[in-house]
């Protein structure tokens, strides 16, 4: 298959910071576009590093990407300053949604239009694109961001990436510390943008279970590596896939065999 069928492709990364200590050892995944990818693991088990290595912002925390490849849309990108990236079209939403607190939410949306390189005119659309989106923040738009709340903040660090007009949005673990409900009006949100326009989506979550739910397939990182890459419906609902990293090595070891399993129609039927 050309890689250019894929929107974005990791091959076999690995990556350390500090030149010491190492945090990825061999990380692989594969994207079509259209797709949402839900990226799985334990806490540690390298998620946030990677989404970090994707948007090539690993520099900032003196960490390095010491082997493998990246490519977003066919191109390798891990040369690439983290704005130009944004320009390409992968926008990242790391975690602790990262607002500019002094800053109203509506200031907040438009430094990622800037950022985006988009005209006035653009700027303008972009906004009340996010205000149909989220409501909620049409409201809050003249608040200061830090002042609002968390999952206020949360829709706006995502709006503000959705202004400068995404192919791929990065998102690490949106549904911290979120109420349940913020957390679903937030993936059904991304997931209508994903229906209607084709975003395509990879998002890293602890919370399997809401992720899956959403996402069209799953990959699970253990102790900085790919372990597993199959279709969400595969793994909705298994209790393997929430006791995964609870128990004992083995317990482990057992699970993750058991979700390798072909097929849900075989898992099903056995
Ligand atoms: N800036 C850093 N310097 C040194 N070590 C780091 C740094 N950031 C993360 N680590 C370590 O790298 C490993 C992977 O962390 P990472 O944040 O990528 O995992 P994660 O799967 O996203 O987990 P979490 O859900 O807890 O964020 C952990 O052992 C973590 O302690």
């Amino acid at each position: 298959m050309a890689m250019t069928d894929h929107l974005l492709v990791l091959e076999g990364l690995a990556a350390t910071y500090n030149h010491a200590i190492r945090v990825l050892s061999h990380v692989s995944l594969t994207m079509r576009r259209g797709e949402i990818v839900a990226l799985l693991g334990a806490n540690g088990a390298g998620k946030s590093t990677t989404l970090k290595a994707i948007s090539n912002l690993l520099n900032a925390e003196r960490g390095q990407l010491t082997r493998g490849h990246i490519l977003f849309d066919g191109r390798d990108t891990t040369a690439l300053p983290p704005a130009e990236l944004v320009r390409l079209g992968l926008v990242p939403v790391l975690e602790g949604r990262r607002c500019f607190r002094t800053l109203t939410v509506e200031e907040n949306l438009v430094a990622g239009g800037i950022g985006g390189g988009l005209s006035r005119r653009e700027v303008a659309a972009g906004l009340e694109r996010v205000y149909t989106l989220f409501p909620h923040l049409g409201e809050r738009r003249r608040s200061a961001s830090g002042l609002t709340s968390g999952g206020e903040q949360q829709m706006t660090a995502i709006g503000r990436a959705l202004m400068a007009r995404p192919r791929l949005l990065v998102l690490d673990e949106p549904s911290m510390g979120l109420a349940p409900l913020v957390v679903e009006t937030i993936f059904s949100t991304l997931k209508g943008l994903n229906g209607e326009e084709g975003l395509s989506i990879l998002v890293a979550e602890q919370n399997s279970t809401v992720a899956l739910r959403y996402a069209h397939r799953a990959v699970v990182l253990d102790g900085g590596s790919t372990v597993l890459e199959r279709d969400a419906a595969d793994l909705r609902g298994r209790a393997e896939i929430t006791a995964l990293y609870l128990g004992s090595p083995e317990e482990s070891a057992a699970h993750l065999a058991a979700l390798r399993e072909p097929s849900s129609a075989d898992y099903a039927a056995s």
